[in-house]
């Protein structure tokens, strides 16, 4: 359980890129679906797998390894979670997808739900919780807790960056989810946006900055 910043160079430098000023939208969503395969490839380290025999080009039986049952549903957050979407479903083809929707009042940064959409069965799947920024926290403490009000039990995070406030508080709140982030990043500024950080992460990805 706990915090897991990816150190591999291949995110490193993604990371980089998506923080230069005059970033094009396209070039920002390529960049947020090619981390968010690689934050899916992490987060899905331990899923178990099973031997099964298949019949290989050659006639004969070969033993394969699978993963072994394993249910899984993708939150994104709206709106930027959406952004991450496809690239894990890229990992992921088989996930069911849950969406929450969540806006942050700027003034007060207090998280608002305006939607919930969950799949069924959620307490026999594992939840991975897609949203590029996590910055007071506020927003990701509030959908892990509609995860499990309504029955989840396994939940993890992918975040492209996150604020060490953000993430102090989440942990605080939901000690056993694991969250795993590209960049743990310096610090938030006066209205909540994370430093380094990389701006506004829905309106880059929807085009509307
Ligand atoms: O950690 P927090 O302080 O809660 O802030 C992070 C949230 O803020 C942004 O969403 P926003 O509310 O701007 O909505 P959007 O994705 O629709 O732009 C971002 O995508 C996160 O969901
Ligand atoms: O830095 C931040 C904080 C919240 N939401 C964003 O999109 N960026
Ligand atoms: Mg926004």
């Amino acid at each position: 359980m706990g915090v897991h910043e990816l150190t591999h160079p291949l995110v490193r430098h993604k990371i980089g890129l998506m923080r230069e000023a005059d970033i094009s939208t396209k070039k920002f969503r390529e960049l947020a679906a090619e981390l968010a395969r690689l934050l899916a490839y992490e987060a899905c380290g331990d899923f178990p797998l099973e031997v099964r025999t298949i019949t290989g080009w050659d006639g004969n039986p070969v033993e394969i390894e699978q993963i072994k049952g394993k249910k899984v549903t993708v939150v994104p957050i709206l709106r930027a979670g959406i952004g991450m979407l496809d690239g894990v479903l890229d990992m992921i083809p088989n996930a069911k997808v849950s969406v929450v929707g969540l806006a942050r009042n700027e003034e007060t940064l207090e998280a608002h739900t305006y939607l919930e959409k969950f799949v069924g069965k959620l307490d026999e799947r594992l939840a991975l919780i897609l949203d590029p920024m996590l910055a007071t926290g506020g927003s990701m403490e509030a959908t892990i807790s509609m995860l499990k009000r309504n029955g989840c039990r396994q939940i993890r995070v992918l975040a492209l960056v996150a604020a060490p406030e953000g993430l102090s508080r989440v942990t605080a709140a939901h000690p056993d989810v694991d969250i795993y982030v590209a960049a743990i990043d310096r610090c938030l500024n006066g209205h909540g946006y994370i430093l380094p950080g990389l701006g506004d992460a829905g309106d880059k990805i929807f085009g509307t900055k």
